[in-house]
């Protein structure tokens, strides 16, 4: 038997507001918001392989990507959930075109927190039963509370976030999260829908036996990745290394940072971006992965310093084990085409 008795997503939250003497506790509702509406996406989730919700629900999200069902589900109930409760002023989803500015009732709605959200990760593993996520990242506006929520206030560098965090729907549910103070995870006991800490004070090692990107591309990669895909694969010390890809970001990290390993989506001759959203994909895994001990990087400088242009941007990610994203980086800075 443990000697601690088990402390709930609740009772952390509660316990890290204590920590601020002049918090409002408006961070600890937008936290506490969070936490139910995963636990409704996570029945949504559950139910996929009974239900009739699997497959495409015919929209195009603004990438040109056909939306699940789930996809679309997902985004509605984070949305619902965070402006019936007014704890954000504006919320940007990777679903919607543009961000949403969620409205004033009564008395002025001074909430000074912005969200942005990848509210189902991987969505594409659905309907074979492999493990999908939410990612979400919190700013302090720059706009004054009151006013009209601007896109500016969302265009924010990852250094600036508040909070970030993932819900991974896996053979359990977990949610982890940073507020800037280290990586704590909580996994769902799913019989009376409580969230406990089962992962305190995160750390990714400093180096790992995993590499996972999808060599599928191979072809396409950029000099420097190919040339760190061979160094993975030599003999030599602890290599190789294992390759292990899930296809799902939230799924490939959360395993890379319990374990160490370093998960690789580049740019390709085809995407000279690479594939995943700054804003909502890659800022919030660089700060866990810095607050973890790791490191984020888009293969030659840090996630986190990257001044976003518009909502829906991409950009090259390499994170995980400090040591190995700073090997591959190397890579990248050796190969002649340095993109
Ligand atoms: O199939 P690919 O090209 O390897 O891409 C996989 C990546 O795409 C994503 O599925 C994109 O996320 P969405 O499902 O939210 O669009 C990541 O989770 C994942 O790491
Ligand atoms: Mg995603
Ligand atoms: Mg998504």
């Amino acid at each position: 038997m443990s000697k601690e008795p088990l402390q709930t997503l609740g009772e952390f939250i509660i316990e890290k507001q204590d920590d601020f003497r002049y918090s409002s506790g408006e961070l600890s509702r937008l936290l506490s918001c969070i936490r139910m509406a995963s636990k409704l996406v996570n029945r949504e989730v559950n139910k996929a392989g009974i239900a009739d919700i699997i497959g495409i629900a015919g929209n195009e999200n603004i990438q040109g990507e056909q939306q699940q069902k789930l996809d679309v589900l997902a985004n509605e109930i984070f949305i619902t959930a965070l402006s019936q409760r007014e704890v954000v002023c504006g919320i940007a989803s990777e679903e919607n075109d543009d961000f949403i500015e969620i409205s004033c009732k009564g008395n002025a709605h001074l909430s000074k927190y912005v969200v942005l959200i990848d509210p189902l990760d991987g969505s594409s593993n659905i309907d074979v039963n492999v493990s999908v996520g939410t990612i979400f990242s919190i700013y302090r506006r720059i706009t004054n509370p009151g006013d009209p929520v601007e896109l500016k206030d969302f265009l924010q560098k990852g250094s600036k976030q508040v909070a970030a965090g993932y819900v991974v729907y896996g053979s359990s549910t977990m949610i982890v999260y940073t507020t800037g103070n280290g990586v704590n995870g909580f996994t769902l006991d799913p019989a009376i829908g409580t969230y406990y800490l089962s992962h305190k004070d995160v750390k990714i090692p400093t180096s790992g036996k995993i590499y996972s990107i999808n060599e599928g591309n191979y072809a396409k990669f950029p000099q420097g990745v190919k040339d760190y895909i061979k160094y993975c694969q030599e003999e030599d010390g602890d290599r190789p290394y294992t390759s292990r890809y899930i296809g799902s970001l939230v799924s490939d990290f959360h395993r890379n940072m319990l374990k160490g390993g370093i998960y690789i989506y580049p740019s390709t001759s085809q995407s000279p971006k690479g594939k995943l959203r700054l804003l909502y994909e890659c800022n919030p895994m660089a700060m866990l992965a810095e607050q973890a001990g790791g490191k984020a990087s888009d293969g030659f400088k840090r996630i986190l310093d990257i001044e976003p242009t518009e909502l829906h941007q991409r950009v090259p990610f390499f994170a995980g084990s400090a040591a190995m994203v700073t090997k591959a980086e190397e890579f990248m800075s050796k190969a002649v085409d340095k993109h």
